[in-house]
């Protein structure tokens, strides 16, 4: 296998749950205008609920990016993730007041716990740090390839919902994540076939759980 694209080899082989990730029915219904609303307050509670449990995960990717690197420019990426997570917990919950949803009451969901145990998993000083990256990295795509799609040419996107879109769609965040994507080919361009079956493995772990996470918009 040609290692230097071993993630674009993965996503062409795992192309249906990539797109069942990127191009959910609820993402679908926000770029068509049909959204419903009670779906979207759903969403936003509960990645708001995963958005805290993403800040210690992200919190361990930069201190290994620091340790274990060998290339200073890996944690400036990933502090530059982290100071975007700050802005999104603070427009989260301006969010939250705009749609009415009261962060504190809100229970998180089967798929949410099960993400936030699978991410806790990864923080283990066992998990290699190019599998960590290329989790780190399909987290950020999914939301990036996502809400872009809802902004691309033809949307019929709600303008109160352009925000949401913009916070991931944009082109910073989509830079920050080519950054990221090419962190993960450095590291897996020199890892073990070990390493890149575990890589493979969690990436299409990443896939599913993103797909459970859109699918509890669907309960409303
Ligand atoms: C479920 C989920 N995946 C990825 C992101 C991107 O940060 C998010 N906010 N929520």
């Amino acid at each position: 296998m040609e290692k230097r694209e071993a993630i674009d080899t993965w996503l062409d082989k795992h192309r249906s749950v990539y797109t069942a990730a990127t191009r959910h029915a609820f993402v679908v219904s926000i770029r068509d205008g049909s959204v419903d609303l009670s779906s979207f307050r759903t969403w936003l509670g509960q990645d708001y609920l995963f958005v805290r449990e993403f800040v210690p995960f992200v919190a361990s990717v930069l201190i290994r990016a620091g340790k274990e690197s060998g290339e200073s420019s890996d944690m400036e990426v990933v502090l530059g993730g982290m100071a975007s997570l700050n802005d999104e917990i603070e427009w989260f919950k301006r969010e939250g007041s705009k749609w009415d949803v009261d962060f504190s009451t809100v229970v998180p969901q089967k798929a949410n716990e099960e993400y936030r145990r699978f991410l806790e998993a990864l923080m283990s000083s066992e998990v290699k740090y190019s599998v960590i990256m290329t989790a780190f990295w399909a987290i950020e795509a999914v939301y990036q390839e996502s809400f872009a799609h809802c902004l691309e040419d033809g949307n019929k996107t709600p303008v109160e919902l352009t925000g949401a879109c913009h916070r991931w769609g944009n082109d910073g965040f989509k830079q920050y994540c080519s950054s990221v994507k090419n962190i993960a080919e450095r590291c897996l361009e020199n890892a073990s076939d070990e390493a890149l079956a575990e890589a493979e493995d969690v990436l299409v772990r990443v896939l599913e759980h993103e797909v459970a996470f859109w699918e509890m918009s669907r309960g409303g």
